[in-house]
């Protein structure tokens, strides 16, 4: 890897000045952008309670050695990470990562169940944001939680529901961070459907009831993801899009979108500009799509830096909450967080260094210039700044010798 010296910097902040871009301004906002980072990509999403095999149209791919098996094990590679990725983190957890030892089923978790999750996150500093996990696990009935026929089914995944709000707020009172509370169910049907509406219809009186319990609405946001489809359930998918946007808009909640969760040739960053119009706060999944896939590792590409633009432009990094998620197997966990982690703050930098210029030339109609400034701001020396903010951060820019070593002295003996 190369070493790049404070002389780089130096010469990459005057470059920057001269198109009126102050990196000191960006370098300062992006430390304090919160990235919250989640905990499934360390196990392939198996979590700790039920420790059934990953349901929910969703799949992880690949055998790569030194999958973390238990909670000490997940923390571990957490921790790990944690000093190779700059800036502020969160911890998202699934509630299927509960440290259960008295037989409690999702239905019951509590708190005391997720302590030891919360000294792991006290002790780097970091609020927990939080999912109920409606999938793996023999509730799951015909492929349906919330919006079942079945009203025994139903119930159990409203208590669930129910439950992951107070755990919620137990994390925000405990970390001193407001949780972000996310609900994705995977229902639907793999082939043509004789009644959209009915599932529909028992899904939003489910998510009326989960909603019914008092919660302290500063500190616990409860979000609502859509998707298009799963794998398996490719024909009919009960928390589409329009149904998230009405039931969010309804219910006052937070609409959360993962761009992994669309078609193919709709992308988020030229959605975020409209959900910010007519919401206080916006979620993010961010993720990689790759044909049928929705799950690919993060990287610096067009889209991320596009979807990171339209946050930074819109002056809203205080009201989208940005989350990672995505799951690989087929390379090292370890590398593929970092990657992932870093590839979105890099995305968050390129927004910060956009000059306002920009907007002008648009504005003006000047479209010729335009184009033109868009394609020399990608050759700008971009890397030079990255790499001053990782030595100020004091994280090593080469990750993967360290991730090898690591693979070497604590994975291959598992
Ligand atoms: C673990 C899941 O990927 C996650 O909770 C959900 O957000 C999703 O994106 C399902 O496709
Ligand atoms: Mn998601």
């Amino acid at each position: 890897m190369l070493y790049m010296t404070n002389e780089r910097y130096e010469s990459a902040r005057k470059i920057y000045q001269s198109i009126g871009v102050d990196t000191e301004a960006a370098l300062d906002r992006l430390k304090n952008v919160p990235v919250s980072m989640h905990c499934w990509q360390g196990d392939d999403v198996i979590g700790f309670d039920s420790r059934e095999s990953l349901s929910g149209g969703i799949q992880t791919t690949g055998n790569y050695p030194g999958r973390a098996a238990t909670p000490e094990q997940l923390m571990q590679d957490i921790s790990k990470v944690l000093t190779l990725v700059p800036g502020k983190k969160k911890l998202n957890l699934h509630a299927s990562y509960a440290i259960i030892d008295d037989g409690s089923d999702r239905d019951s978790i509590k708190p005391k169940h997720f302590t030891r999750w919360v000294e792991f996150a006290k002790k780097y500093n970091m609020g927990i944001d939080f999912n109920p996990t409606f999938f793996s696990h023999r509730m799951v009935k015909d492929g349906l939680t919330l919006s079942s026929p079945d009203e025994e089914v139903r119930k159990f995944w409203i208590e669930h529901g129910k439950r992951c709000i107070e755990i919620s707020e137990y994390f925000a009172n405990e970390t001193g961070q407001p949780c972000v509370m996310n609900i994705w169910i995977p229902d639907g049907y793999k082939d043509i459907p004789a009644d959209r509406l009915g599932p529909r219809r028992r899904f939003k009186e489910s998510l009326d009831e989960i909603l019914s319990i008092p919660y302290d609405k500063s500190k616990v946001f409860v979000c609502l993801e859509s998707k298009v489809f799963g794998i398996g359930v490719e024909s009919y998918t009960v928390g589409s899009s329009e149904f998230c946007m009405n039931y969010v808009a309804r219910a006052g909640i937070t609409p959360l979108m993962d761009n992994g969760h669309y078609h193919p040739t709709e992308v988020v960053s030229d959605k975020v500009s409209s959900m910010l119009l007519f919401n206080d706060h916006l979620a993010l999944h961010i993720t990689r799509p790759v044909r049928w896939d929705s799950d690919h590792v993060v990287l610096y590409d067009d889209e991320t830096r596009e979807i990171a633009k339209e946050i930074v432009r819109a002056d809203a990094l205080d009201k989208v909450f940005i989350a990672t998620d995505y799951f690989d197997a087929s390379i090292n966990r370890i590398s593929a967080w970092i990657t992932g982690m870093r590839s979105v703050q890099k995305a968050l930098l390129y927004a910060l260094l956009e000059p306002e210029l920009l907007r002008n030339l648009q504005n003006e109609g000047r479209f010729t210039e335009l184009m033109a400034a868009q394609e020399e701001l990608k050759i700008m020396p971009f890397g030079d700044i990255w790499q001053e903010y990782l030595n100020r951060e004091n994280v090593a820019a080469d990750y993967v010798s360290e991730v090898m070593d690591y693979e070497k002295k604590v994975l291959e003996a598992r």
